[in-house]
């Protein structure tokens, strides 16, 4: 079997004890794997460890053990590989939006004529819808459209991984659905590789490939990875009416209320955890299919997205 594009193995984050105290180990034994083109949602309860795991992803915090390997190669530091989108749209105010992507697009590729820089950026602009408003500086921009810019800044580097940290959750409903549509678009049109912390289980479910499951934290670990296995081509308006949906949200759900401290403060683990189980959910009898995880992850990420419906029917 290959190896997946980006190979997570073994990671912890511990801290030392604070006088006399003894350590604080948030996460350990983390091994999950991530393909080309594959969007992968993390979701777990507060203090878990999800922004630890992202930035270690990203470079920004060193793990105390394990390592990740993206692309053949470890992560040892940030890069332009890996784009990263904060909840706070970190935009630089004395640009207008524009000049934030376009100062982005630059730094990846220093070669470029303005002209290109120029046309590169505004495509990624317009995918967000911002097309009207490129010239406004962070200031005059509403918190959706700030954080619109993000995204395109992001896209428009075309890093190998795109690593996002709960995107939109300072966002009002409206706001944060239509961005979800335009993520969905651009996800879709570029086959961008996405790493995503959510704590909305629809967002999940409409956004993700499959969402890896954390248990609470201290000693937080990958209780279960669910393959998402309604339509990639899946809309906001219409998922709900796929009684596929409703499984899945159900699977999560029961996660995150009545199973996710079962494996609280370094209790064992009902699985080897160098192989989280996979998940589909739909065998209502079963309740869940497990699945062995090496076969499936052999799967391309988009393939065959009918074949759960067989096994559900
Ligand atoms: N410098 C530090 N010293 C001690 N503990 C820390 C430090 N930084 C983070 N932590 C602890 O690490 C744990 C994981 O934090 P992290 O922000 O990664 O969790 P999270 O799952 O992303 O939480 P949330 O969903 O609330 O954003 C938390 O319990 C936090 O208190």
């Amino acid at each position: 079997m290959s190896a997946p594009f980006l190979k997570v193995e073994g990671l912890a984050k511990r801290f030392p004890g604070e006088r006399g105290k003894s350590d604080l180990t948030v996460f350990e034994n983390i091994h999950f794997g991530i393909e080309k083109g594959e969007f992968a949602c993390i979701i777990g309860h507060s203090g878990c460890g999800k922004t630890t795991i992202l930035n270690v992803l990203a470079g920004l915090d060193e793990a105390s053990d394990g390592l990740v390997i993206m692309d053949g190669k470890e992560v040892r530091g940030p890069s332009l590989d890996r784009g990263v989108v904060f909840q706070g749209h970190a935009l630089l105010p004395w640009l207008s939006a524009l000049k934030n992507v376009e100062f982005g697009v630059r730094s990846r590729w220093p070669g470029w004529s303005a002209q290109q820089i120029h046309a590169h950026s505004t495509k990624y602009l317009e995918m967000v819808g911002l097309g009207h408003a490129m010239d406004k500086k962070p200031a005059e921009l509403s918190g959706g459209m700030k954080q619109r810019v993000g995204i395109a800044r992001a896209f428009a580097i075309e890093p190998k991984m795109l690593l996002l940290d709960e995107p939109f959750g300072a966002l009002d409903a409206l706001t944060r659905g239509t961005i979800q549509d335009e993520l969905l678009a651009i996800v879709q049109a570029t086959h961008q590789t996405v790493f995503m912390i959510t704590h909305d289980v629809d967002e999940a479910i409409l956004l993700a490939d499959k969402i890896v499951l954390m248990s609470n934290g201290p000693y937080a670990r990958i209780a279960e990875i669910v393959e998402v296995t309604l339509p990639r081509d899946r809309s906001r308006a219409t998922m709900h009416h796929n009684p596929q949906f409703y499984r899945i949200r159900n699977h999560l759900v029961d996660f995150l209320v009545n199973r996710s401290h079962d494996f609280a403060n370094g209790a064992a683990v009902d699985h080897d955890p160098l192989h989280p189980p996979l998940v589909r959910p739909g065998l209502e009898s079963a309740g869940a299919e497990i699945l062995p995880l090496p076969s499936a992850q052999q799967q391309p990420p988009h393939s065959n997205p009918t074949r759960i419906h067989k096994a559900s029917a």
